[in-house]
């Protein structure tokens, strides 16, 4: 399936990660690239095992994902994707390297039904907001700006169980971007989906970060997904 996005691939280890951007040939010609919303420069992350020893995760990463654009990290179980994740949402410290993302900054789970919790799709895209101070014509408007980006607009008063994996899905992201985030971080969205919404899925999270429906300005994502 031909994805439309920029990806890096990590077939072995993610230290391994590569940038697959295109360059124009005639930078002359191009405009100027959109700013960076992540970046991270020769990132590692060790432990120390229960018998003392140093134990690398993450080795001399480097990457950088600019606003407008999803990212995806694909490797093996294990190759240490949902420890970059934590680096990156700052709730691991890097032992060495440098680490810039924009804020606020929104994880979105791999379990749908562990982030979405209000009976209906409004309610819980709203839930979020509670802690803004917002008018409730303010909540209407960022509501329905977030689920118009990820293509949920017109299942608003739906119950939330009657939706699938994927719409769940839509639904966790809307509500990080209900929340006015600059950077999403999207962990194994695929893992509880079928092949229709895994590709309705990334598609509407592709759509979500160019668009500017949303008000926030341009959101950056970064993906991080398993492969065999
Ligand atoms: N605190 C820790 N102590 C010891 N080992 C750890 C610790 N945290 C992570 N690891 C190890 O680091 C490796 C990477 O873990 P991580 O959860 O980041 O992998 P992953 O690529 O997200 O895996 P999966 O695809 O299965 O979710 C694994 O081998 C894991 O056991």
């Amino acid at each position: 399936m031909p994805l439309p996005l920029h990806h890096a691939r990590s077939p072995v280890c993610i230290n391994r990660i590569l940038q697959c951007r295109v360059q124009n040939p005639n930078p002359n010609l191009s405009p100027p690239p959109p700013p960076l919303a992540i970046e991270g420069r020769n990132l590692s992350f060790s432990v120390i095992t229960k018998q003392g020893k140093l134990l690398p995760i993450l080795k001399d990463c480097s990457f950088r994902v600019p606003a407008g654009e999803l990212w995806m990290v694909l490797g093996p179980n294990g190759c240490g994707k949902s420890t970059l994740l934590k680096v990156l949402a700052g709730l691991l410290k890097p032992t060495e390297g440098t680490l810039s993302a924009n804020r606020p900054l929104s994880f979105v789970f791999q379990n749908p039904d562990h982030q979405v919790v209000m009976p209906t799709v409004e309610a819980d895209v709203a839930f979020g907001l509670g802690k803004f101070n917002l008018t409730l014509d303010e909540v209407k408007l960022r509501v329905s700006k977030a689920l118009d980006a990820v293509g949920m607009l017109t299942y608003s008063q739906r119950p939330i169980q009657t939706l699938s994996g994927g719409q769940k899905q839509r639904v966790a992201i809307a509500g990080a971007l209900a929340e006015a985030c600059k950077v999403l971080l999207l962990d194994e969205l695929t893992t509880f989906l079928d092949e229709y919404d895994q590709v309705e899925t990334i598609d509407w999270s592709n759509h979500a970060v160019k668009s500017s429906v949303t008000g926030n300005g341009e959101v950056a994502a970064l993906w991080v997904d398993s492969i065999d």
